[in-house]
């Protein structure tokens, strides 16, 4: 090897060893830039997950406000309190709330129960079950405009691909679930292409799908409905009388007579005395006004046997209380008669008034002062339909019985079958009033209030079959409750008759 050969080689290992360094070099800076973009990646990804997690708790929370917050609360007990602490607090609460619930149904229900139910049905059943039901029912609307988008490739394919967030059905969503005594109101908004009158018709399927009796729809907005499902129904048969004869004098509280059954499947009690006794009972022709009448009087029997209430029968039709006439201290037909009998019980109250003012203020029951009971059939046939001067006149003196018979022992129960301003112009002036199935949704407002039927109280879906079937709102009950009163069969009201007139105790058999 000469030297020039050697100096060639010398020079190329000089030249490679260069190139290797260099290599070296670069590959090590492309390492360290590698691996400062992958710890970027995944700090930004990381930033990124972190971001679309709070954005969907801050949806979450905005959407679903109480079952979020409910579940952050419990995460965060669980955290800082460990979860035993939760375990025992909830089976502190929960043996709190069961207590309540055998204490008293109706506030637990009214306060809590529907709460929980309502949040239970929603997540646990219609949520998840109810877009099956539509869509089994057909009240889904398919996409089949869905847009198609068509890709031309390279080498000239076609590929096609449907939008797959808009792709298949469209159904209803559910907005707002509402679970009453006996009904569920699940609200629903529409999807475009449907309309209310589709959920009317496949109100029966619905039912059907719900394995339930009974399935209503509402139409709430152009785009909202409210399909309600009746869960249960403990007022379908009718419910029996009190055994009057039966009871003793000392078990009649006048403050609480047994007037019929709840939709809870608990008793139904009426105030005859004191607070809240004035009451307006509405009601289309057969809804069962009379039984609302019959019932307490017969639950209060010995009370009118013994003298401590005295019964006023005002029957504009001659023919409903005529059949148990003898229970009646006073009783008229005609207006004439009507106004002569509220004259005297007027006369009556300014006497009792002027012997006790001062003295108490709240008269009590004795056979001297006995509660003057008054029971006034088809009240818009005397304020409505007589000649103007009589009708003033009644209106006067149910109006001053109204106002000032509390204290003084004296109450008035009206029944009407048009609710309306101008039929019964006292209307105001009962505290308590009764809305039994009436003809028109307006009704139910004119006799319980304003909203009572969106609260539920659906008088005018009462069906004929359930005649003595209604709502009562107001005087301490939260929410529209349904109520039944119970049935005094004819032979009952002769054995009532009989009974407080000492004709011979009859009795009925429940
Ligand atoms: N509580 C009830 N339970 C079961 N059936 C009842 C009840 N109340 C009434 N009915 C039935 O309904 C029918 C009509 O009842 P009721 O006479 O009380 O109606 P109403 O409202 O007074 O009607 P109208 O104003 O026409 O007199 C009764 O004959 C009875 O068959």
């Amino acid at each position: 090897m000469n030297a020039h050969t050697l100096g060639i080689l010398l020079l190329g290992s000089t030249g490679l060893a260069v190139v290797v360094w260099v290599l070296h070099k670069l590959g090590k800076a492309l390492a360290s830039v590698a691996e400062a973009l992958a710890a970027a990646a995944v700090v930004f990804l990381a930033l990124w997950w972190v971001l679309k997690a709070v954005a969907w708790i801050f949806k979450e929370i905005l959407t679903h406000p109480r079952t979020t917050l409910a579940v952050l609360a419990v995460a965060a007990w669980c955290f800082w309190l460990g979860w035993l602490s939760l375990v025992v607090s909830g089976c502190v609460v929960a043996a709190g709330l069961l207590t309540w619930r055998r204490l008293h149904l109706v506030s637990f229900d009214q306060w809590a129960g529907r709460a929980l139910r309502s949040w239970w049905f929603r997540w646990a059943l219609y949520m998840p079950k109810l877009p099956e039901w539509l869509h089994a029912c057909g009240l889904s609307v398919k996409d089949d405009t869905v847009p198609v988008d068509l890709t031309v490739t390279l080498v000239g394919r076609k590929k096609i691909t449907r939008d797959q967030q808009r792709a298949g059905v469209r159904l209803p969503k559910v907005r707002r679930v509402r679970s009453g005594a006996s009904w569920d109101e699940v609200r629903v908004e529409l999807v475009p292409g449907q309309k209310p009158e589709d959920f009317d018709e496949a109100a029966r399927e619905l039912a059907v799908a719900r394995k339930v009796a009974r399935c209503q729809v509402r139409e709430l907005a152009p785009n909202v409905v409210s399909i309600d499902f009746q869960r249960r129904d403990l007022l379908a048969a009718p419910v029996p009388c009190p055994r009057f004869a039966e009871l003793d004098a000392s078990s009649v509280d006048l403050r609480r007579a047994w007037a019929g059954r709840t939709e809870y499947g608990q008793d139904w009690h009426l105030p005859l005395y004191g607070s809240g006794s004035h009451t307006l009972t509405a009601g289309a022709s057969g809804a069962g006004k009379n039984s609302v009448m019959w019932c307490p009087l017969a639950s209060i029997a010995p009370a009118i046997r013994d003298g401590l209430v005295r019964v006023t029968g005002i029957d504009p039709k001659g023919m409903e209380l005529a059949y148990g006439r003898g229970i009646f201290h006073r009783y008229a037909v005609t207006p004439k008669d009507a106004l002569e009998v509220l004259d005297e019980l007027v006369a009556a109250m300014d006497a009792r008034k002027a012997e006790f003012a001062g003295r108490v203020r709240t008269v009590p029951v004795s056979v001297e002062n006995p509660l003057e009971l008054v029971e006034f059939d088809e009240i818009g046939a005397l304020t409505k339909y007589t000649d103007r001067k009589t009708r003033e006149q009644i209106i006067e003196k149910v109006a001053l019985l109204t106002t000032q018979g509390r204290a003084l022992g004296f109450t008035v129960r009206g029944y009407v079958q048009e609710p309306t301003k101008d039929t019964v112009p006292v209307r105001e002036l009962f505290p308590r009033r009764i809305c039994l199935r009436v003809t028109s949704k307006s009704h139910v407002g004119m006799v319980l209030g304003d909203q009572a039927y969106e609260r539920g109280a659906w008088a005018n879906r009462i069906g004929e079959s359930e005649a003595g079937t209604g709502y009562v709102w107001g005087e301490g009950i939260r929410e529209p409750m349904r109520v039944r009163a119970g049935w005094v069969p004819d032979e009952a009201v002769k054995a009532l008759e009989a009974f407080v007139t000492g004709g011979g105790v009859l009795g009925v058999a429940a």
